[in-house]
């Protein structure tokens, strides 16, 4: 999952720094607005059965046990501080991801989700997702968070070759991936999600073909391309670093995400995001509201958020994330009400070079009425229309610029990052022509 990251931050954080420019009223919506009382919620839970050989996603192998009523009611407890500290009255999806949540009782689901219900809006429709890691048995305990809740499941399927599935040190096997997709989409037809990798150590285009052709017999109406990330710290990392396993090649990465969106479109998926696919509009309203730079709330240890503290007197959004080591993240949840680690405001410029890179994200890009929302004098035209280099990936046909806004054409989504080393620094450059830094002692 690509959330903001401190990428665009570091391209204009220092000139600002020195120059101590004004932060502003970065939200697009004035104080009051019912957009800027909305929001996402994403919920943390940090632990799994057993760590993956290539994952550096803030989770954690519990060796004495999970004190599950203890991290229930912080989770409660940070819920309710920060949808206070946001003003928020309305919650529009609510995300269970980790770590493995599908190791959490059902009951700890639906406590969470009453939490918001008693000081939110939560409508009866909204979207609300488990991550679930496959397992030999999956039926009852699915039925149970259904039960709870929960109508949108996200399978961590990775791979349907069990020697894939050893080398990532996964602790299912393609059958019982399979298993699990089946049960799960009796029990939540059409809103059933699953994640394959790519890209892997090893793995050759055809047979990595095959089992997409395959998944495209089993699943349903929304599926994740993930290419492998090697991340320092991983036990895969290790091995590939003293030659134990091949390094993975970045080209046959690029050919197969080629080939594998190829196939996908044929079948009927539209690719409404760079890593996602869905068809009968299967499209997931969470991650969704972080392309359009919607409000988010973090709950949990390392969780992410992204919204304006009202409740504190606040004006400005803020990214924000929460302690990571879960012990720590309750002593301070028990303390304060929260475990907000880092609380960062986001001046004007930062919100819209956002807006920029996660709306171009996705197939409609940022239509006019978006950008109006986040920014309302420099318009797209302004930023974009006179930049010949803009008027280049028009003409190589990798971006379009028109009465709907500016988004990538099918080959430019494959090519957003060099798209963004273009875009990003001509935002920038418009936007200290209008509004120059003073100059030091000046
Ligand atoms: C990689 S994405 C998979 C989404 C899935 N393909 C789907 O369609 O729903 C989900 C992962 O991103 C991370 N994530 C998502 N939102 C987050 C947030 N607000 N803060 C921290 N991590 C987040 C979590 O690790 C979560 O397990
Ligand atoms: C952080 S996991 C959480 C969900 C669940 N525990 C699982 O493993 O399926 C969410 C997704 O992130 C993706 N992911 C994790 N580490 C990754 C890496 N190093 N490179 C690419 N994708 C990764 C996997 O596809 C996984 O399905
Ligand atoms: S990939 Fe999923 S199951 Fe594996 S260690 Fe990471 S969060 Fe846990």
């Amino acid at each position: 999952m690509v959330l903001p990251g401190p990428r665009a931050r570091g391209l204009v954080a220092a000139a600002r720094a020195a120059q101590g420019r004004r932060v502003g009223s970065a939200e697009g919506s004035p104080r009051g607005d019912p957009a800027s009382r909305r929001a996402a919620l994403y919920v943390h839970w940090p632990y799994c059965e057993k760590r993956c050989s290539y994952c550096n996603f803030n989770k954690y192998v519990a060796r004495g046990g999970v004190d599950e009523a203890a991290l229930r009611r912080c989770l409660v407890t940070e819920a309710h501080t920060l949808l206070a500290l946001g003003g928020v009255h309305r919650v529009d999806s609510v995300f269970f991801g980790g770590g493995t949540p599908s190791l959490a009782s059902p009951h700890t689901v639906a406590a969470l989700l009453e939490a918001v219900a008693q000081v939110a809006h939560l409508p009866a429709d909204s979207e609300v997702t488990l991550e679930v890691n496959p397992t030999s048995a999956p039926g009852s305990r699915l039925a149970e968070f259904g039960a709870a809740g929960v109508n949108r499941l996200s399978i961590g399927l990775q791979s349907l070759d069990d020697a894939e599935l050893q080398l990532l040190g996964r602790t299912h096997s393609a059958r019982d991936a399979l298993r699990t997709l089946a049960a799960a989409r009796r029990l939540f037809p059409g809103r059933v999600s699953v994640d394959l990798m790519l890209g892997l150590p090893g793995q050759q285009l055809g047979p990595w073909l095959g089992q997409l052709r395959e998944l495209l017999r089993h699943c349903d109406d929304h599926l994740s391309l993930y290419q492998l990330s090697l991340e320092r710290g991983t036990a895969l990392f290790a091995q590939v670093q003293r030659g134990a396993v091949p390094a993975p090649d970045p080209e046959l990465a690029a050919e197969m995400y080629a080939e594998g969106r190829a196939l996908l479109r044929t079948a009927g998926f539209r690719q409404y995001e760079v890593s996602n696919f869905a068809r009968r509009g299967a499209l997931s309203t969470h991650n969704w509201t972080y392309w359009q730079c919607g409000q988010y709330l973090g709950v949990g240890p390392g969780a992410h958020g992204r919204f304006v503290p009202h409740g504190a007197g606040c004006h400005t959004r803020e990214a924000r994330i929460q302690t990571l080591e879960p012990d720590n993240w309750m002593r301070e949840v028990i303390q304060f009400g929260h475990g907000t680690r880092k609380r960062v405001p986001l001046d004007e410029l930062e919100l819209l070079e956002e807006v920029l890179a996660m709306g171009l994200r996705t197939d409609v890009g940022i239509t006019h009425q978006h950008w109006r929302q986040f920014e309302s004098q420099l318009t797209l035209w302004d930023v974009f229309g006179a930049s010949e280099e803009v008027k280049r990936l028009q003409e190589q046909g990798l971006l379009l610029l028109d009465h709907r806004g500016l988004r990538c054409s099918w080959e430019g989504l494959a090519v957003l990052d060099s798209l963004l080393l273009t875009l990003l620094p001509r935002l920038q450059e418009v936007w200290w022509q209008r509004s120059p830094p003073p100059v030091p002692g000046g």
